[in-house]
C-alpha cells in the first residue's frame, strides 16, 4: 500500500528531520508513530500525501511514485485513495458538518443525496448522530475532531493518514474513536498511519514505530 525510502527532509533554518527514513505499510496494517514535540511526525504525514515534498528519497502509494504525478494527479490520488485527520481539522466553516463530511464522496462525483446520508451515517458513528445541519462554529474542540475524523473515514479510503486524532477527546471518546480505524483496517482493509503522543491511542496499532533523526525505529 505504502512504500517510503530513503527519505530525507530538511526544514527552513537546515535542520534535517529525517536522513533516509523507510517505510513500508500493507493493507490492513495499523502503525502508530511517536516520538519527541519538533521530531517531524506531521511533516511526515504531509509527504506520504503529497502536500509537501522531500529532499530525496521517495513515496509510493499503491505503486505509484507520488513525484511523478502532477498537482491534479496528486489532488486524485487523495481523494480516491487517502483520509487525513489533520491536527487543526480543517473544517470547512461555511459548511455545516453533514456536508463538510459528504465533502470527499462529492469530489468524488457521488450522488449528492447519497453523499450527504452516507455522511450522517458517519457522524453518528461518532457520536454526532443528528447534528448535521449544525454549523463547525457551534462545536467544541473534541467534537470537531470527530467530524475531521468522520470526514477522512466517509469514503472508505485505503490508506488513512491521522495526524493525533484524539488528542481533544475525552478517554471514553477517545476508545470509540480508535475502535472505527480499528474497524477500517480489519474489515476493510484499510492502512492506518497515525501519529499521536498518547500511548492509550498508539496502543490500539499493531506496532508503534518512534521517529528520531536517525528514522523510525520500532519500541518495544
Ligand atoms: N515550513 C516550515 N518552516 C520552518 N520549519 C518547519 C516547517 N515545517 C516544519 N518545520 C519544523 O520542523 C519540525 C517538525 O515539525 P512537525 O510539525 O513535523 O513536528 P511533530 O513531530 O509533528 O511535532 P508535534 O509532536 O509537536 O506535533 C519543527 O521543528 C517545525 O518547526
Amino acid at each position: 500500500m505504502l512504500n517510503v525510502t530513503g527519505l530525507v527532509k530538511t526544514v527552513p533554518g537546515g535542520r534535517t528531520l529525517f536522513e533516509r527514513l523507510d517505510l513500508s505499510l500493507a493493507r490492513g496494517e495499523f502503525v502508530a508513530v511517536t516520538g519527541e514535540s519538533g521530531a517531524g511526525k506531521s511533516t511526515l504525514l504531509n509527504l506520504v500525501a503529497g502536500l509537501d515534498s522531500p529532499d530525496a528519497g521517495s513515496v509510493c502509494i499503491d505503486g505509484t511514485d507520488i513525484a511523478g504525478l502532477d498537482d491534479d494527479g496528486r489532488t486524485r490520488l487523495r481523494r480516491d485513495r487517502i483520509g487525513f485527520v489533520f491536527q487543526a481539522f480543517h473544517v470547512l466553516p461555511h459548511l455545516d458538518l453533514a456536508h463538510n463530511v459528504a465533502l470527499p464522496l462529492a469530489l468524488q462525483g457521488h450522488d449528492a443525496h447519497a453523499s450527504l446520508v452516507a455522511a450522517e451515517a458517519m457522524l453518528a458513528s461518532v457520536g454526532l448522530g443528528g447534528r448535521g445541519d449544525a454549523y463547525p462554529r457551534e462545536l467544541s474542540g473534541g467534537e470537531l475532531q470527530r467530524v475531521a475524523v468522520a470526514r477522512a473515514l466517509v469514503h472508505r479510503p485505503g490508506l488513512i493518514l491521522a495526524d493525533e486524532p484524539t488528542g481533544n477527546l475525552d478517554p471514553d471518546t477517545a476508545a470509540r474513536t480508535l475502535a472505527l480505524f480499528v474497524d477500517q483496517v480489519r474489515h476493510a482493509g484499510a492502512a492506518v498511519l497515525l501519529v499521536t503522543h498518547s500511548t492509550v491511542a498508539a496502543s490500539a496499532a499493531d506496532r508503534t514505530l518512534v521517529l528520531s533523526p536517525t528514522g523510525l525505529v520500532e519500541r518495544g
